[in-house]
């Protein structure tokens, strides 16, 4: 499997306001429109820098994912994610290696893309996502691709 790139780093934040912050201070703006991704308990706001996103992570609601991470770790990082051409057989190698994908299928993420999460414990403390973009996603400065869902994940 070929790594393309470092697709994004993720930032947990209590608000996607207080987590914009320091981006804005930065001189960045967000990319796109915020997303609501209610499987991952998640508003998402992204931040582009080079090729590189910010990807701001705020919780959607008490007990799901990112409240909890939150509630042990407090804000700060979440994941790392490397962009892979393609995610079915970036998967596949992933099992073939031994390595703990926490998923069957690929999952719908931001934008589109199609992502794969494998436990933090393996990656030495941080969560790490492998993720495929659609060509229109894949496109910088694109936000808006729409994924093709199907029962258990998306194909
Ligand atoms: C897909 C949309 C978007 C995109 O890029 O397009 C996103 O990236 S959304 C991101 C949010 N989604 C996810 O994080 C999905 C994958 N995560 C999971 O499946 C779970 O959060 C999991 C399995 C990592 C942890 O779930 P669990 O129920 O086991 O939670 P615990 O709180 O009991 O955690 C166990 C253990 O792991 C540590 N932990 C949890 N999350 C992280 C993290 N992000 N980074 C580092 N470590 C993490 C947690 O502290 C516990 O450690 P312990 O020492 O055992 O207390
Ligand atoms: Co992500």
């Amino acid at each position: 499997m070929k790594l393309q790139l470092l697709d994004h780093v993720a930032i947990a934040a209590r608000t996607l306001d207080e987590g914009s912050a320091p981006y804005l201070a930065l001189g960045l703006t967000p990319e796109g429109a915020d997303e609501h991704m209610a499987a991952q308990g998640a508003w998402i706001r992204a931040f582009r820098v080079g090729d590189t996103l910010i990807e701001l992570l705020a919780p959607d609601s008490e007990g799901g994912t990112i409240a909890k991470f939150l509630e042990k770790k407090g804000p700060g990082l979440h994941h790392t994610a490397y962009r892979v051409e393609d995610i079915d057989a970036a998967m596949q190698e992933m099992r073939e290696a031994g390595a703990p994908l926490l998923n069957d299928v690929p999952q719908a993420g931001r934008a589109g893309s199609r992502v794969a999460f494998l436990h933090p414990k393996w990656g030495q403390g941080t969560l790490i996502e492998l993720v495929e973009h659609g060509p229109v996603s894949a496109a910088a400065g694109a936000g808006q691709g729409q994924p093709d869902l199907r029962a258990g994940g998306i194909h």
